[in-house]
């Protein structure tokens, strides 16, 4: 059995209880990995696995997830989260890459789903590059059974990296990169450079 995957007292086989798993954390910290992970041990044991990704989310490939390791697996982008709760109805496991980008009624779709006894995974930023809360991932995390935080390695200086930080200009909340946009920084670094920024604009 997975760490992170509840352990069911009743019965030793798939009861179809439905749970919520949530993966987060900063850019590069392996979201997507694992979230990869667990879906490909779901199809090793022969479980209906469908997975979602908002279809803003062009960075690599129109319609697989993939990570930044360039391992992927097929996914059906969506506009909005109530298409995952018509395409991920009639499945064992929906998994979700990119939570950060859909609207505020994903909290509510997956509940559904997993109330129908669905094992949802999602991976999802949890903070933006300003150390806002990013879109519905809050209530996520507060309604997940499960909850795995992940970290980057800072580039600065090697320790755990908690941020994403935004080396180009702009300051909407929304915008897609890589390693050419964000850097993975632990709290010091992410101070130090926040600083210099404002010590640049005196
Ligand atoms: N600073 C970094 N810290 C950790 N991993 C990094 C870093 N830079 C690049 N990587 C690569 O990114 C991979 C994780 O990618 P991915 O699962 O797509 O992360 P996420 O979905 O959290 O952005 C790691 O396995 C590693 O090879
Ligand atoms: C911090 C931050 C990130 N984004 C974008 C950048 C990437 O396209 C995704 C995150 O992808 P990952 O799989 O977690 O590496 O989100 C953004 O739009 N706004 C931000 O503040
Ligand atoms: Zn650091």
């Amino acid at each position: 059995m997975d760490q992170t995957e509840i352990e069911c007292n009743c019965c030793n086989d798939n009861c179809k209880r439905g749970s919520i798993e949530v993966i987060c954390g900063s850019m590069f910290s392996g979201k997507t990995e694992e979230l990869l992970r667990r879906l490909r041990r779901a199809k090793i044991a022969r479980q209906k696995v469908e997975i979602f990704k908002p279809a803003i989310d062009t960075r690599y490939d129109e319609t697989e997830v993939v990570s930044h390791d360039r391992n992927s697996i097929q996914s059906t982008p969506v506009d909005n989260s109530g298409n995952i709760l018509l395409l991920g109805y009639d499945t064992d496991v929906v998994g979700i890459d990119e939570a950060q980008f859909f609207d505020e009624q994903l909290p509510n779709v997956v509940s559904q789903l997993a109330d129908n006894g669905i094992r949802v995974i999602i991976a999802g930023l949890d903070m933006d590059f300003m150390r806002r809360p990013f879109g519905p991932m809050p209530q996520l995390l507060s309604i997940a059974d499960s909850v795995t935080k992940v970290h980057a390695v800072c580039v600065e200086c090697g320790h755990p990296a908690n941020y994403s930080y935004r080396i180009v200009e702009g300051s909407e909340q929304v915008m897609l990169g890589e390693l050419g946009e964000y850097r993975p920084l632990c709290r010091k670094c992410y101070l130090n450079l926040v600083k210099g920024e404002v010590e640049k604009d005196e």
